[in-house]
């Protein structure tokens, strides 16, 4: 059974800076579906290629047969690892039923870690990224942040009904968001 936190907040909260240090310090795995999407874009001979990649530019959401396919197949490949930080999934309904369908008995979702930010911040944040994202322009974000608002909030929501969320503000330096995530996943532990 692999343990997951499902790591959510709008595009720029900074999801993927506060995975890569909790992957660090804190034994967890990061698998962020948005470079996983992007890595299989780039393979030669994947057939979902241009598919993928006008998602990603429409700030869509991808059909959850190729992620939950593609997160499934990185955890496998882990190896033993104490938990996984799925990044950025389940984004929309389609997601979430996919997931419960594709990983019902194979995945214990512990809680969800929900970094919230004001929209302004987060597009300034990815507008100033210089990663080279195809999606890291005004018209994208636009785009990305409809779909955060329209369709992630409300499966964020539903956690949060069931008792799952943790919310930590992202509108601060990463040191002390980072200190807040630990007391999450300390506070996680001892139950
Ligand atoms: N607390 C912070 N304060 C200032 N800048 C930050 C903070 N956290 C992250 N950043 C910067 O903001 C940008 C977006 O961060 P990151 O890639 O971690 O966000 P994300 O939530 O994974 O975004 P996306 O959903 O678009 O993948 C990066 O350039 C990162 O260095
Ligand atoms: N569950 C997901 C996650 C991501 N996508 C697509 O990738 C884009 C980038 O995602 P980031 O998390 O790296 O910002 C996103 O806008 C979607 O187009 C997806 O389809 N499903
Ligand atoms: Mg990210």
């Amino acid at each position: 059974m692999h343990n997951v936190v499902f790591v959510l907040g709008p595009p720029g909260s900074g999801k993927g800076t506060i995975c890569a240090k909790i992957q660090e310090n804190l034994g967890y795995v990061h698998l962020s579906a948005g470079d996983l999407l992007r890595a299989e874009r780039q393979r030669e001979g994947s057939e979902f290629g241009a598919l993928i990649e006008q998602h990603i530019r429409n700030g869509s959401i991808v059909p959850v047969e190729i992620t939950c396919a593609l997160l499934e197949n990185a955890m496998n490949n882990s190896g033993d690892a104490k938990g996984f930080l799925v990044d950025g999934f389940p984004r929309n309904e389609d997601n979430l039923q996919g997931w419960n369908k594709q990983m019902t008995g194979k995945a214990l979702v512990q809680f969800v870690l929900f970094l919230s930010c004001p929209v302004p911040i987060c597009i300034q944040r990815c507008l100033n990224r210089g990663q080279g994202r195809t999606d890291d322009n005004e018209e994208s974000l636009k785009k990305r942040v409809e779909t955060y608002n329209r369709q992630t909030f409300p499966i964020i929501e539903h956690f949060e009904k069931n008792g799952l969320v943790r919310e930590v503000k992202s509108e601060r330096s990463v040191e002390e968001i980072y200190a807040d995530v630990v007391e999450v996943f300390n506070q996680a532990a001892k139950v």
